[in-house]
């Protein structure tokens, strides 16, 4: 028996999304020109003695939108640069653009692939970093839209990269990496020391080979460069295409949801982190993250490689979850048990956090049950006021 004590929210099924992402030209966009320049300058300007000017590509996604909010916040120049595909709901992305807006940060429409574009962005701006959060997204994804994640998570990359090596200044670069590089590993908690050569999913390969890439780029040079690994993230303005998420959409429509359970009953967990705490990992990065080394291509000395987990540290099943939802919407959820299928997913995560805690302080505080609370505060007040989210 199913309760619903508010009007149904719709948004669209990850798998009814169109697989084409675009590639527009950087004239398609709007971009260059005197009042789109001053735009740029004036959200890019530095307003706290301490400030410092951010590049914060993937700017309109869900972390991207946080981690900008944050930096603008305390003073930094922000400027964001997104491609607004159509992975997930464009509408959400819209709207995050909206409440950045407002808070000073202009948002360039463009592809980080697009060198003339990024060109321009440097040549407005001396950005001290790059916050690089552009991505393709999803595990499961990976196997319908296998191109996606080459021009976004490598060819993408090594764009940034090429123009970032040759500005003089180089800017800093943190850049999202993800908890599952460790894919098939099985030694609990997850280590930046333990294997990462066995990827379940081709979404975690690139992640994998972006490190690589970075170690390259460090050595040849000098690009000061960290990696976060993030695990699973979750919070108000978060991504449909994930579990919780889409969890939270079926469970108020009455409709089934698939709970994946791995061979002989065994448990399927994940590290479950809350947007504010990754925030507070992402911006400790940044400040601790030295000045590239280099200028204009060459390499002066040795620059700063890293790579961190931003985990919670407390993994929990996935049934465990939609339990706390069903608290949460006091809607029963229609379960679906299944077994965990080959589809890129793997079977839990578990982030040992201490070399983060060291070298920034990174301390997890929200656990899962205050932080669905949260979102789904936020999801109910986004989705009840007649926004149309079905296309
Ligand atoms: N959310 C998580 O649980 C999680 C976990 C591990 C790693 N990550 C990584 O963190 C980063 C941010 O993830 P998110 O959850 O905010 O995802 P997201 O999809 O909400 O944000 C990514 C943004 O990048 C933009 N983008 C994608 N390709 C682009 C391109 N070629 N040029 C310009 N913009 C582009 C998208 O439009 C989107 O707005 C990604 O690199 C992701 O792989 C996320
Ligand atoms: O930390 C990361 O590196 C990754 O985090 C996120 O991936 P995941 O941890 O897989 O999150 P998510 O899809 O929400 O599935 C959560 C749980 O629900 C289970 N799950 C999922 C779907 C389903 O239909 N049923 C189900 O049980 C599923 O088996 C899993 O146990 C990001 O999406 C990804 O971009 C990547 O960066």
């Amino acid at each position: 028996m199913f309760i619903f004590f508010f009007r149904t929210p719709s948004i669209p099924s990850p798998s009814s999304l169109p697989t084409d992402h675009s590639r527009r030209s950087l004239r398609t966009y709007n971009n260059f020109g005197a009042a789109w320049e001053k735009r740029v300058r004036s959200s890019a300007r530095i307003r706290s003695p301490n400030g410092v000017s951010v590049l914060v590509t993937g700017a309109a996604g869900f972390v991207g939108t946080h981690v900008s909010a944050a930096l603008k916040r305390r003073g930094d120049g922000v400027l964001g640069l997104d491609n607004f595909n159509d992975y997930y709901d464009p509408s959400l992305k819209r709207a995050r653009q909206a409440l950045l807006e407002r808070t000073g940060v202009f948002i360039v429409e463009g592809d980080i692939n697009d060198v003339d574009l990024l060109k321009k962005l440097f040549e407005i701006v001396a950005f001290t970093h790059v916050m690089h959060l552009a991505a393709q997204a999803g595990v499961r994804y990976a196997m319908e839209n296998p191109g996606s994640y080459v021009h976004s998570n490598i060819a993408g990359f090594v764009n940034l990269l090429e123009v970032c090596k040759s500005m003089n200044p180089q800017p800093a670069i943190v850049w999202a990496s993800s908890s599952s590089v460790y894919g098939l590993n099985t030694k609990v908690p997850f280590s930046e020391r333990d294997r990462t050569d066995q990827p379940a999913s081709l979404y975690a390969a690139t992640k994998k080979a972006g490190e690589e890439i970075a170690h390259t780029y460090n050595h040849i040079y000098g690009l000061s460069l960290t990696g976060l690994r993030f695990f699973t993230v979750y919070g108000p303005w978060g991504r449909p295409d994930m579990a919780y998420f889409f969890f939270t959409r079926d469970i108020l429509k009455g409709k089934s949801i698939p709970i994946f359970e791995a061979a002989n009953h065994g448990t399927v967990a994940r590290d479950f982190t809350y947007i504010d705490d990754i925030v507070r990992g992402c911006l400790g990065a940044l400040d601790t993250a030295e000045k590239s080394t280099g200028s204009g291509g060459k390499k002066t000395g040795p620059a700063q490689l890293r790579v961190f987990n931003l985990g919670n540290t407390s993994p929990v099943p996935v049934s465990e979850l939609v339990s706390i939802l069903e608290r949460l919407l006091k809607v029963k959820a229609e379960r679906n048990i299944m077994k965990l299928p080959r589809n890129g997913d793997v079977q839990f995560t578990h982030a040992n956090i201490s070399y983060a805690q060291s070298e920034f302080g990174y301390k997890p505080k929200t656990d899962l049950q205050n932080g669905l609370k949260k979102f789904v505060q936020w999801y109910i007040n986004y989705y009840s006021d007649g926004k149309k989210a079905d296309q």
